[in-house]
C-alpha cells in the first residue's frame, strides 16, 4: 500500500483535480488503494491566516469567507453532475458557517490565540478533503473521508504540535482494520491534544501526516505529489542550470530542506526514516516526471556534493569578549536563552580561540535576540568581559550538501576557489562534524552569483557559463564574435564551456542583455531599440552591478580608456582578457597593480595577443620563468605590418602603397602610424621585458627610426600616406641597397641586460630572420636552458583571424582555470 500526499496546487483547480483522481486511479488499478492525504487548496491557508488576524483586528472578513466559498463551490459545481451537487454544497456550507462563528467570536473579543489559530486553519484541509473525496466517491466507491483529528494525537504545542506516536500509530490502525477496504482521504496538517483540542503540525505539515500513516501502516512507499521537479539541486529560480535529482539520502533530503529547498517539509523525514520508507517526489504536472526518491540505500553517485541550498535573508549576531574564553557553560547558556525565547538559531561558529561566537538568525529575530542577551548576560557586559553583541543584516546562507563529502577531500577547497575567484566575500563559515553540510554566510547581493558559481564548480559534467562582456566591434571584435558563434557547439561539448556575449559596445552603442546577445545578429542587436548610446563607464557599472557569475570583460579596442578601468574591473573579481596593449605598456605602476588585482581578487587577466597576435608568446615566457629558466636575450620581429612590408617591398609597387595593402589586409593598427613609427613594436617590447623581469618604462625602449622625419611628424593618416610616398626615392634606394648587397631589410627588436632597443637592420641569408614571409613574426629566446640554441616561435603575427582566435583562446582558459 502507498500513501499518497497531494499539496495545495494539486487540489488548487479543476484541471489539477482531475488529474489526482486519475493518479489515485492509477494506483488501484496497479493493486491495492492508497491512503489519500490531502492539503488546503492552494492559497487557502493564507486566506484563513489573513481572515482570522484581521478578525482579531475587528476587520470585516465576509470578504474572504466569500472568496473561500467561491474557490470549492466552483470546482463541485464543474466535477460534479447536478443532481449530486446539494449534499455536498450543504455539507461545505455547514462548514463555512461554522468557521464564521469562529471568525466572529475572535473579533468580539479581539483576540487571537494559537489555540484559536489552529481552529480557524484547519478549515482549509477539512474543506479540501471532503471536497475532493465526495468528487472521488462517485468514480471510487470505496472513498471515505478521514477526519486526521480523529487519529493523530499531539501534545498541546499550538501551530506546531509534537506527534504522540506510539497512541497515533494504533488509532491510525484501529480505523483501517474497522474500514477494510475503503478508500480513505485523510485531511493533512491536523491534530488533536489529549483534551480535545485541534492542533496543527506546522507550516507544510501535511507531508507530515503522510509519513505517519506511511509509518503506521507500514506503506510500501510515501509519495508527496507537488507542483515541482522534485528536489533540485539548487533553487531553480537563481539557478537556470540545476536539474533534478534522482536519489537522496533521508540526512541530505533533510539537509536541503532546512535549507531553502521547500519541497519537503523537513519532519516528514523522520517517521519514514525510522521504518525505511522511501520518499518519492512527484510532479502533478508533470506525470513523466520519474521523480525524486529519498531513501536509505541510495545508489552510489561520483558527485561529491548532492546539492545547494540557500536562505537568502539571515542576520548574523557576533557575542565577542574575553569572559567567554575558556568559560565552560557560556554558549549552553546563549544558547538555552535562545531555545527558551523561540528564536531558531540557523548556524553557529566559534573560533577555536573562544573569544568569539557568531550565529545566524532569521532577521526579524534579531534585535530580540541581542536584547535577551543584553538582559541574560548583564553582569558580564557591565564588567567588561563581553562586548555589546554587533548585528550584521543583509547576508545570505549557502550550504552544500551531501554524504559523499566525508569521504571526498578538496570538497571545502572547491567552495571556496568558486567564491574567492567570484569575488564572493565569506563572513563565517559551519562545518557540521557529520560532514553532510559546509555552509557559508555571504552579502545576500552576492547570492544569485555565488549559487551559480558553485553549482558550476561541482556539477562540472554541465557546462560552465562565462557572462562576457566585448568592448569593440571592429576588425577583431567582429571576428571574435563570428568565431565564438561558429564554435559555441563544440565549446561547450568539448571544454565544457559556454560563452555568454551579455553585453557588447563599440565607440557608438552598446547593449547588455542578461540572458545573452544572439551571437548571429549581434550588429542588428545593436543598432535596434534596446541598444542605446555608447557609454564606458555606464557599461561598466552595469556590469558589476550585475554581479554575474564567471564574468569576463574582453577589450578588443586600441583604445586608452578601457585600461583606465582595468584595475577597478579586477578588483570585481571580473576576469580581463584583452588585445588592447594600452594597459601593459604604460607606466610601470599600472602593470604592476593589474597583476596585483587579479592576484588578490582571484580573477584573470590574459594578453597572449598583445604580442605576436595568435603566436604563443607571453605563454611561452611565462612557461619559462615558472619552471625556473632565465631569460638572457631576447630578438624579436613582432611588427606584422613591417614585415609585411619588407616582405613585400619588390617590384613596382611603391613603399606607401605596400603600407595600405597592409592596412587593408588587417595588419596594422587602427592608426598605421602606430606601426611605421614603430610604438606598437615599443609597446611590444616593453611588455615582454616586463613580463621577463624588468621594470621598464615606455621611454626606456630605444627606437630607432625607420621613416624619415617628415613621415613621422604626419598630422594625419592621410597626411602620412602622402608623405611615404613624396619619399618614396628614399625607401627606394634603401631596398636597392639591401638588394645589393644580397640582405634583406628587416625592424628588429632586442632585450638584453635589462636594456631593450628597436633598430632596422640589414640580414643577410645567415640569419635566422632572413626568411619571412607575409606579415610573420618570429622571437628567439636565449635563456639558461636555451643557450646554444634559442628558442625560436614563429608565424603570423597579425590579421584579424589569428587574433580573434588568440582572444578566443584566452577567453577559454578563464572559462577552464
Ligand atoms: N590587427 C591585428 O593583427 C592585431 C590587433 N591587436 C589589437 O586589437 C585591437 C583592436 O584592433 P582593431 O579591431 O583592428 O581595431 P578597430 O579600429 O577595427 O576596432 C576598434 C573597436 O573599438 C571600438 N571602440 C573604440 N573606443 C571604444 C570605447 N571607448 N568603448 C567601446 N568601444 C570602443 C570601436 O568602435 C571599434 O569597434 C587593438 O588594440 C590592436 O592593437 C592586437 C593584436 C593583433
Ligand atoms: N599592428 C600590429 C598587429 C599586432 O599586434 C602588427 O602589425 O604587428
Ligand atoms: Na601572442
Amino acid at each position: 500500500m502507498n500513501v499518497l500526499k497531494f499539496g495545495g496546487t494539486s487540489v488548487g483547480s479543476i484541471t489539477s483535480i482531475g488529474t489526482l483522481l486519475d493518479i489515485v486511479g492509477r494506483e488501484i488499478q496497479a493493486g491495492e488503494a492508497p491512503v489519500v492525504v490531502l492539503s488546503a487548496m492552494s492559497g487557502v491557508t493564507n486566506l484563513l491566516v489573513r481572515a482570522a488576524e484581521e478578525a482579531a483586528r475587528g476587520l470585516p472578513v465576509a470578504g474572504h469567507l466569500q472568496e473561500l466559498e467561491r474557490r470549492h463551490f466552483e470546482v463541485v459545481k464543474a466535477l460534479l453532475d447536478a443532481a449530486r451537487q446539494n449534499p455536498v454544497l450543504t455539507r461545505l456550507k455547514l462548514l463555512f458557517h461554522e468557521l464564521e462563528d469562529l471568525l466572529q467570536g475572535i473579533s468580539s473579543l479581539r483576540e487571537l490565540s494559537p489555540a484559536t489559530r489552529d481552529r480557524v486553519l484547519s478549515y482549509g484541509e477539512r474543506c479540501s478533503t471532503f471536497l475532493v473525496s465526495a468528487l472521488a466517491a462517485g468514480r471510487f466507491p470505496a472513498a471515505l473521508f478521514v477526519d486526521a483529528t480523529e487519529l493523530i494525537r499531539t501534545d498541546s504545542h499550538f501551530g506546531q504540535a509534537r506527534v504522540e506516536t506510539e497512541l497515533t500509530e494504533q488509532l491510525i490502525r484501529g480505523f483501517v482494520a474497522e474500514h477494510p477496504g475503503r478508500l480513505l482521504f485523510v485531511t493533512g496538517f491536523i491534530a488533536r491534544d489529549a483534551e480535545g483540542r485541534l492542533t496543527t503540525l506546522g507550516r507544510g505539515g501535511s507531508d507530515y501526516t503522510a509519513a505517519i500513516f506511511g509509518a503506521a501502516l507500514g506503506a510500501r512507499e510515501i509519495q508527496i505529489w507537488t507542483d515541482v521537479n522534485g528536489m533540485m539541486t539548487a533553487d531553480p529560480r537563481l539557478v537556470q542550470k540545476a536539474f533534478s535529482l534522482p536519489e537522496l539520502s533521508y540526512t541530505e533530503a533533510m539537509e536541503l530542506s532546512y535549507f531553502g529547498a521547500k519541497v519537503i517539509y523537513p519532519p516528514t523525514m523522520i517517521p519514514a526514516f525510522l521504518r525505511r520508507i522511501p520518499i518519492v517526489i512527484r510532479n502533478t504536472f508533470d506525470l513523466d516526471f520519474a521523480g525524486t526518491t529519498i531513501r536509505h540505500d541510495c545508489r552510489a553517485t561520483a558527485l561529491p556534493i548532492k546539492g545547494i541550498s540557500s536562505i537568502d535573508a539571515v542576520s548574523v549576531i557576533n557575542v565577542e569578549g574575553s569572559g567567554m574564553v575558556g568559560k565552560a557553560g557560556f554558549s549552553g547558556r546563549l544558547f538555552s536563552l535562545l531555545a527558551r525565547e523561540q528564536i531558531n538559531v540557523i548556524l553557529i561558529t566559534q573560533a577555536s580561540s573562544e573569544h568569539s561566537i557568531t550565529f545566524a538568525v532569521a532577521p526579524p529575530d534579531a534585535v530580540r535576540a541581542r536584547q535577551l542577551i543584553g538582559q541574560e548576560f548583564e553582569l558580564e557586559l557591565e564588567a567588561r568581559k563581553l562586548e555589546r553583541p554587533r548585528i550584521e543584516d543583509g547576508l545570505a546562507v549557502l550550504a552544500i550538501v551531501g554524504e559523499n563529502m566525508k569521504q571526498t577531500p578538496g570538497i571545502a577547497g572547491k567552495l571556496f576557489q568558486a567564491l574567492g575567484r567570484n569575488g564572493v566575500n565569506v563572513r563565517a563559515i559551519a562545518q557540521g562534524s557529520s560532514e553532510y553540510n559546509i555552509s557559508v554566510i555571504i552579502g545576500h547581493d552576492d547570492l544569485a552569483k555565488a549559487l551559480n558559481a558553485v553549482h558550476d564548480a561541482f556539477f562540472v559534467a554541465l557546462t560552465k557559463t562565462l557572462h562576457v562582456f566585448v568592448l569593440g566591434t571592429g576588425s577583431i571584435g567582429r571576428t571574435l564574435l563570428g568565431q565564438l558563434h561558429a564554435h559555441q557547439d563544440f565549446l561547450r561539448e568539448q571544454n565544457g564551456v559556454q560563452v555568454r556575449v551579455v553585453g557588447l559596445s563599440n565607440s557608438r552603442r552598446m547593449l547588455i542583455a542578461p540572458n545573452g546577445i544572439a551571437l548571429d545578429a549581434w550588429a542588428t542587436a545593436l543598432d535596434n531599440g534596446q541598444a542605446e548610446p555608447a557609454n564606458l563607464e555606464a557599461f561598466l557599472a552595469r556590469m558589476k552591478q550585475l554581479n554575474l557569475p564567471n564574468c569576463v570583460l574582453v577589450d578588443n579596442t586600441a583604445a586608452p580608456e578601457p585600461a583606465e578601468h582595468y584595475a577597478d574591473v579586477l578588483a570585481h573579481s571580473i576576469s580581463v582578457v584583452t588585445c588592447n596593449k594600452i594597459a601593459n605598456s604604460g607606466p610601470y605602476a599600472r602593470y604592476r597593480q593589474l597583476r596585483e588585482a587579479a592576484r588578490q581578487h582571484g580573477a584573470a587577466f590574459y594578453y597572449e595577443t598583445n604580442v605576436g597576435a595568435g603566436l604563443p608568446i607571453i605563454r611561452t615566457l611565462r612557461d619559462l620563468r615558472t619552471s625556473g629558466d632565465r631569460v638572457e636575450r631576447i630578438e624579436a620581429i613582432l611588427s606584422g605590418t613591417i614585415s609585411y612590408i619588407f616582405n613585400n617591398f619588390r617590384g613596382e609597387a611603391s613603399f606607401a602603397e605596400v603600407v595600405r595593402r597592409a592596412q587593408e589586409l588587417g595588419y596594422t593598427e587602427p592608426d598605421p602610424r602606430d606601426d611605421l613609427n614603430g610604438r606598437d613594436f615599443m609597446r611590444k617590447m616593453l611588455i615582454l621585458a616586463r613580463d621577463a623581469g624588468h621594470a621598464l618604462e615606455p621611454e626606456d625602449v630605444i627606437i630607432e627610426p625607420m621613416l624619415p622625419e617628415a613621415c613621422l611628424a604626419a598630422p594625419t593618416v592621410e597626411a602620412f600616406y602622402a608623405q611615404l610616398q613624396a619619399h618614396a626615392a628614399y625607401f627606394e634606394e634603401l631596398k636597392t641597397r639591401a638588394a645589393a648587397a644580397g640582405q634583406v631589410l628587416r625592424y628588429i627588436g632586442q632585450l638584453e641586460d635589462g636594456r631593450a632597443r628597436i633598430s632596422l637592420q640589414l640580414v643577410d641569408e645567415q640569419h635566422p630572420f632572413y626568411q619571412l614571409s607575409g606579415a610573420d613574426n618570429v622571437i628567439s629566446f636565449t635563456t639558461g636552458r636555451y643557450k646554444e640554441r634559442p628558442l625560436v616561435v614563429k608565424g603570423p603575427g597579425a590579421g584579424a583571424e589569428v587574433t580573434a582566435a588568440g582572444v578566443f583562446a584566452d577567453l577559454v582558459n578563464v572559462g577552464t582555470r
